[in-house]
């Protein structure tokens, strides 16, 4: 193991309160750090204002507090290639797509990590939530220490040589305490709000970004029996369990979007937040991807999340080879969503996941789910 002041460590640095707080406490540790900003998407308004700019300066203004070099490197190529390109085209398919867990696996821990390497790193180190420790020989990503907070979910495509190379180091802390070492320290981003959503999209309306790239198709609003109840702006707008912006009125149950017809291009609504329709006990996933090289058993039990923020949930996986799994669930869950992230976990392990492709109750694909 090399000592601290012989090891270099690129952080990847957001103009946020986590990434800062990394920064600071591996030059606390001795560590020769640097930080790095990635430019990934070009959000310049009509007035000329870009949050990476804004975003960067606050960069800047940290190191500067640190002590630590820094740059920005541009990937907004690369990104647009692996991450948008993909996130648009599970649009178009009618599915729920997850960017972030895309730009981890492509962006953050492979061409940013490949370029921290360039530049004579032995680690990069990001602000997430997320702990990797080496248990019998092997690196392990475990959960954040702040069940409120873990990122594991959006980290499951990462393999045993990308995590050898990060470290996360706040990962064993609570956000509470991050915050306290920030204000401690004086840091320019201890009071920065969190930010939320999709980066690219950030604060912005959702629809009426994705409506410059993907064309509208408005079309009807249904009951799996076929009943109208209204007109949908296009279906690439909702997701699966969703209640709001149905504008479906009248007494009873509030309506929820149970399923997507897209050859007719209808939206399917059920009545109820339990509806019947919304519940699956199994998937297949594809991309199934281990942290671990070792072999895995054809079939298995662990735990698994179909979102972020969701209880664990008891399942059997079997490997179908192709990195395609299926995944039976103990109990039926609710709106299982095609396109998201499904993610294993054997206590507060991380072993990996995929992505959730069919759906199937009783043994039969749910085929208005996908
Ligand atoms: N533009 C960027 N350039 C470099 N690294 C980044 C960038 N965006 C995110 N990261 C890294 O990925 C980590 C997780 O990103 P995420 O978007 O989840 O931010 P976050 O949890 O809000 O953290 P932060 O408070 O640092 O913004 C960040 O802590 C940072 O290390």
């Amino acid at each position: 193991m090399k000592k601290p002041e012989d090891t270099r460590v690129v952080v990847g640095m957001s103009g946020g309160v986590d990434s800062s707080v990394a920064a600071y406490l591996l030059k606390q540790q001795g560590y020769d750090v640097i930080g790095v900003f990635m430019k990934n998407w070009d959000d310049t308004d009509e007035f000329g204002v870009c949050t990476a700019t804004e975003d960067y300066e606050d960069v800047i203004r940290v190191c500067n507090q640190i002590g630590i070099p820094y740059y920005a490197v541009n990937f907004e190529k690369e990104y647009w290639d692996k991450v948008f390109t993909y996130f648009l085209d599970e649009y178009k398919a009618g599915r729920t797509p997850n960017p972030d867990v895309m730009c981890n696996k492509e962006i953050k821990f492979k061409a940013f990590l490949e370029h921290a390497l360039k530049l004579g790193a032995d680690y990069l180190a990001t602000g997430h939530y997320a702990q990797v420790k080496i248990i019998d020989g092997e690196y392990k990503m475990l959960r954040g220490k702040d069940v409120n907070k873990d990122q594991t979910y959006f980290l499951n495509q990462l393999s045993q040589e990308q995590i050898s190379k990060v470290m996360f180091p706040i990962g064993h802390m609570d956000k509470k305490r991050v915050r306290e070492i920030a204000k401690e320290a004086g840091l320019a981003t201890a009071t920065k709000k969190d930010s939320t959503g999709i980066c690219f999209i950030g604060e912005r309306n959702f629809k009426e970004f994705l409506s410059k790239y993907l064309p509208a198709q408005p079309g009807r609003m249904e009951t799996l029996t076929g009943e109208i109840k209204g007109f949908h702006e296009g279906l690439m707008y909702y997701t699966i369990g969703q209640r709001h912006g149905l504008g479906i009125g009248g007494s009873g149950d509030p309506w929820f979007v149970v399923g997507k017809d897209l050859e007719r291009n209808v939206l399917l609504v059920g009545q109820g937040y339990d509806n019947d329709a919304l519940y699956s006990d199994a998937i297949i996933a594809t991309n199934v991807s281990w942290v671990s090289d070792k072999e895995k058993p054809a079939q298995f039990s662990c735990t698994a999340k179909f979102r972020y923020r969701q209880p664990d949930h008891g399942v059997t996986v079997t490997l179908l080879g192709n990195n395609t799994a299926r995944v039976e669930f103990d109990e039926p869950i609710r709106a299982v969503t095609p396109g998201q992230a499904v993610v294993f976990y054997n206590g507060e392990e991380c072993l990996g996941g995929g992505t959730i492709d069919q759906i199937f109750k009783d043994n039969e694909r749910l085929k208005y789910v996908g």
